[in-house]
Parts: structure tokens; sequence; C-alpha cells
């Protein structure tokens, strides 16, 4: 065991869902983490808005609350954000950096948009960044991204990374109900916050695919990089027909390395059943990687949630700490590959299409001319039993891999068939 030295001081930024639940584990878990370390972890103060509020919760004596961060951070050897959000916290790791903290944080919005400014000030003054908690909340993922797999090669990163979202994709799946009713559920139980946007509109996603992009390819994306769709346009139907067909819908962060780039791209995906990230349920979250030499690799866990959130900010903190006793520090930014973002066009994926069509003779061909005019081959096809009311069938086509510009000029000629009463439904497969 370490001799333990001098306590270590630890500024808390952030005293809600996530920081009450670091900063109760600070306090029952004291000796033990002093022992893992080598020093005590004191903490010395939690920067809050409202420093009267009482938070039994978090165990914290209420003079360590205050609302003055600015100061606190510059008092301490380790500062943990946990507030969200790009300001003040990206003001207020600067300011720790700056006086030489080594810093933790879960704010995937702050990272995704603006990583490169604090891994340069943390590099200039040799001190820890490090985010495991910003994505896959508990799943140990990025330090396998930044330190185990640093000598492999990453091709793909493909995964759920939003909890809420697969909460309710899940729920639709299970039940056949409709998306709004499930996502009231989903905020009743506290799984989607009250403006639930972030979640259903991908975009907590997508910051986190920025995240994973970067780490996997050694390059930088941001995440207005990331292609974006959400799930607010995924309907009972879809479900019902991707169940017919023997796939699931999920909302996947995708990440290619390609001969000509990186791509990366959130959206609602059909996955076929036998598929593991099929079996994906509730609120978890799973990651897959393929690499050059691991192969495949999976890592699945709680994503989201008060005390696996803290898990992974914990796990960083012990690490961080351990370098200030020890010194060194984590890696710094690896973006050395400098490689080209493809837009959403150039991207190759296979399509499920539900169309309205005619039930009359020779309309298969003129749908299947649409789809060959654009050098796309047709893997599947089924057809529903004609309606009596309007004399229109639903047709469900799973394509092979196309490139995403070819799919779109091809509904594009769809809707000027005479045939074709209706382009319903336009989602990408994966895992074919
Ligand atoms: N909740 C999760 O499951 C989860 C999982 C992974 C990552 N995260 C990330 O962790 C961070 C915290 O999330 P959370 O769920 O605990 O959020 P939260 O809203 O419960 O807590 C944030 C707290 O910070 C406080 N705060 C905000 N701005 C402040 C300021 N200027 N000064 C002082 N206090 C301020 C808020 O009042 C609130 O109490 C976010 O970046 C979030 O994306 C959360
Ligand atoms: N809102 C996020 C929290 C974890 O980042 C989710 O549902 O996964
Ligand atoms: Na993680």
């Amino acid at each position: 065991m370490h001799p333990v030295t001098q306590p270590l001081k630890v500024a808390l930024l952030g005293c809600g869902v996530v920081g009450s639940a670091v900063a109760r584990q600070l306090t029952d878990d004291a000796e033990d983490l002093a022992a893992r370390v080598g020093a005590p972890l004191e903490l010395i103060g939690v920067a809050v808005r409202d420093a009267s509020q009482p938070r039994p919760e978090s165990g914290v004596t209420p003079d360590l609350f205050t609302t003055d961060a600015d100061s606190l951070v510059t008092r301490a050897d380790l500062v943990v954000e946990l507030m969200g959000g790009e300001e003040p916290a990206r003001s207020l790791l600067l300011r720790a950096i700056e006086h030489g903290a080594g810093v933790v944080t879960a704010n995937k919005a702050l990272l995704g948009t603006d990583g490169p400014t604090l891994y340069a000030a943390a590099d200039e003054r040799g001190v820890d960044l490090s985010f495991e908690a910003s994505v896959a909340g508990a799943i140990p993922l990025l330090r396998p991204l930044r330190e185990s797999l640093a000598g492999d090669d990453v091709q793909r990163v493909m995964g759920i990374v939003n909890g809420t979202t697969n909460f309710i994709l899940d729920k639709m799946d299970r039940t056949g109900a409709a998306l709004a009713d499930v996502l009231a559920e989903a905020q009743q139980l506290g799984y989607a916050e009250a403006d639930p946007t972030a979640d259903v509109e991908g975009y907590d996603a997508q910051a986190k695919a920025a995240i994973l992009a970067s780490l996997a390819f050694h390059t930088r994306v941001a995440t207005g990089d990331v292609h974006c769709e959400g799930i607010m346009g995924v309907t009972a139907e879809d479900i019902k027909d991707a169940r017919k067909i023997g796939m699931v819908i999920k909302l996947l962060a995708i990440c290619d390395r390609t001969p000509d780039g990186v791509s990366a791209r959130v959206h609602p995906t059909l996955v076929p059943r036998s598929h593991p990230l099929a079996s994906v349920h509730d609120a978890f979250n799973a990651v897959f990687l393929d690499t050059a030499l691991a192969g495949e690799l999976m890592f699945y866990g709680r994503g989201a949630g008060a005390r696996p959130t803290a898990s992974a900010v914990l796990g960083d903190l012990v690490q961080a700490a351990r370098h200030r006793i020890d010194g060194g520090h984590g890696p710094r930014e690896s973006a050395y590959a400098e490689l080209p973002i493809l837009p959403i066009a150039r991207t190759h994926t296979s399509y499920f299409i539900r169309l309205e069509v005619r039930d009359e003779p020779g309309v298969l061909a003129r749908v299947a001319n649409s789809f060959g005019a654009q050098g796309i081959s047709i893997e599947s096809m089924r057809q529903g039993v004609r309606r009596s009311a309007d004399g229109l069938a639903t047709l469900q086509l799973v394509t092979h891999p196309a490139a995403d510009a070819a799919l779109a000029a091809t509904v594009e000629g769809l809707r000027e068939v005479d045939d074709v009463h209706d382009v319903r439904s336009v989602l990408r497969v994966e895992g074919l």
C-alpha cells in the first residue's frame, strides 16, 4: 500500500443527480478511496446555485456549499464538473486547469463542441482531463479507447448510447404503444428530462458520437460533424413492420473509418432481432467496436443514472488523484490523423422503405425500376394485402447497401411514379 500523504483537495461543481451521488460516495467510501489513491480525498467545497438549499442525499455538510465557483476552483487539486451545459462549465474548467488542477467532467455537450480547447489547456499545464462518464455512463469505454486500444486501429464504433430513447423504443416494441404515450411514461419514471429534446431529437447521442469518433479515429470530430436524426418520426407502424421482418428499431450512433475518411451519424436504425444490440432493453447502453487486431469488442451496462454515472466519475477522479501523487497525467488529445469528415450522402447502408402503391399489374416492375435506375439492388420485398376501400397495398422493401445520395434520389423518383401513392417510411438498416 502507498504511504498516505497530505489530503488532496477536491472541488465539486454542481450537486444535482450525479454530483450528489459523487459527494455521497466520497464520504461513504473515504477510507477505501484514500487507500487506493495514497492520500485522502478531501471535499473542500461544492458549487451550487443556492447555497441555502439543504441536500441531505449528498451527505455534504451545509458549510461546504458555495455560490462562488470561481474562487473554489482556484483552491483545489482536483475539480469535478457536474453542472452540465457549456457555460460557466467551460470557463470554470479552464480556470481550474490554469491553476494546475486535474479535471474530471461528465459534460458531453461541452466536450462535443469545445473539447480541443480543454485538451490544449490541460496539455499546456500537464494535468489530467478525463470524461469517462460523458459517454455511456458507467460503462468503461473511453479509457479503453484512449489507452487499452491505443496500439490497435479502430474501424467502427456502433452502439446504443442514449438510455432514454432505448427505453422508449424498447417499450414501443414490446407493447405496440405510440411514441407520445411511452415518452410520457419515460418522463414519469425519471428517464427523460422534463424537456426531453436532447434525448429524443438525438442531440445527446450526437455529442457522444462526436466524442467516440474523435477518440476512436485519432481525429477531431465535433458534434456538428455528426449527422443526426432523432426518434420523433418513428411510428408504431414502423415498429410493427420491423417486427414482421424479424427486426427491431434502435437509435444507433455509428462511426466508421473508411478509406476516404470518417463518417459519424445518429439515426433510428433497423437491426435484425438476432443481433446482440436487439437484446439491449430498457435504458441500458451497449457499444460495439470493430478493430484491426482485437476484432469485435462489446461493452454493455448502465449509461445513465446517479450511481452508475458516479462510478465513472470516481474512477477518473482516483486516476487523476494518483497522478497528483505519483506524477504524470492521463493521455493527451490524439488528433494527429486529421481525417476528412464525410457527408452523410457518401454513407453506404441498407434501407427499409415502406410504400403505398396501387395493387395493379406492372407496379412492382415500375417500383423496382426506380431502384435499378440509381444502381440500388433490392434484398427483399414484402407486399401487404390489398385494401378494398382504396385498392392500395403496402410494399415493404429492404435494399442491399447503397449510397445515401442514391437512396435519396430513388425516393425522389418514387414520388414521381403514378402508381406510388405514398412513401411512408425510409429507415436505415444495419447488422444484416
Ligand atoms: N444524469 C445522468 O444520468 C448523466 C449521465 C451521464 C452524464 N451526465 C452528465 O452529468 C452532468 C450533470 O448531470 P445531472 O444529471 O447531474 O444534472 P442535474 O441537472 O441533476 O445537475 C446539475 C446541477 O448543477 C447545478 N448548476 C448548473 N449550473 C450551475 C452554476 N452555474 N453554478 C452552480 N451550480 C450549477 C444545477 O443547479 C444542478 O443542481 C451533465 O453534464 C450531464 O450531461 C449525466
Ligand atoms: N439522457 C442521457 C443520460 C446519459 O448521458 C440518456 O438518456 O442516456
Ligand atoms: Na463511460
